[in-house]
């Protein structure tokens, strides 16, 4: 199974940028992680509504080929890790492409979380989106951990 965060915004910074290369390095042959950037809309006179529109277009492009789309909101459900780790066992067993959506900086087109198979939160907090995208890649590389037994991930 693939799995590929769709994260809409421009290079990160340096150390999110290599944060997130080295989970992705780390992540299993047979669960390979990718991380596709997703344009952001020039922001100039659009309303939040314009904007959030022409985002959802691309993540709408972006997402072909995924059968599992993962919105990340911080209004989503909380996830703790080893719950992430048994859902990703579970979508391990169906099979499919999992996409998880990661907004820009106004967030995420409504219409395009409604269609979104599930929505989840790395905190209550509102974390910036570069932030977001480092967090999620580490809880996806402990979940698979905690699937494979792994000692990176230590029950206290
Ligand atoms: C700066 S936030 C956007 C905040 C925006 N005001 C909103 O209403 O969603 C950018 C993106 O980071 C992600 N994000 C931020 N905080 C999060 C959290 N606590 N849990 C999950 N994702 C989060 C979401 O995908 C969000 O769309």
């Amino acid at each position: 199974m693939k799995l590929a965060i769709l994260a809409v915004g421009h290079k990160p910074p340096v150390w999110v940028a290599q944060g997130c290369a080295e989970y992705v390095k780390r992540m299993p042959r047979e669960l390979p992680l990718s991380i596709v950037e997703v344009k952001p809309e020039p922001r100039g006179s659009k309303s939040r509504e314009q904007l959030l529109a022409a985002e959802k277009v691309r993540l709408l492009m972006a997402l072909q080929g995924y059968q599992r789309m993962v919105i990340l909101d911080e209004r989503g459900a909380d996830l703790p890790t080893l719950q992430l780790a048994d859902r990703l066992a579970c979508w391990m067993r169906s099979g499919g492409a999992t996409a998880f959506v990661i907004g820009g900086a106004d967030g995420i087109d409504e219409a395009l979380k409604q269609q979104a198979d599930e929505a989840i939160r790395l905190s209550s907090l509102t974390l910036p989106h570069a932030l977001a995208r480092l967090i999620l890649c580490e809880q996806l590389y402990r979940a698979i951990s905690i699937v494979r037994n792994h000692p990176y991930h230590r029950e206290s």
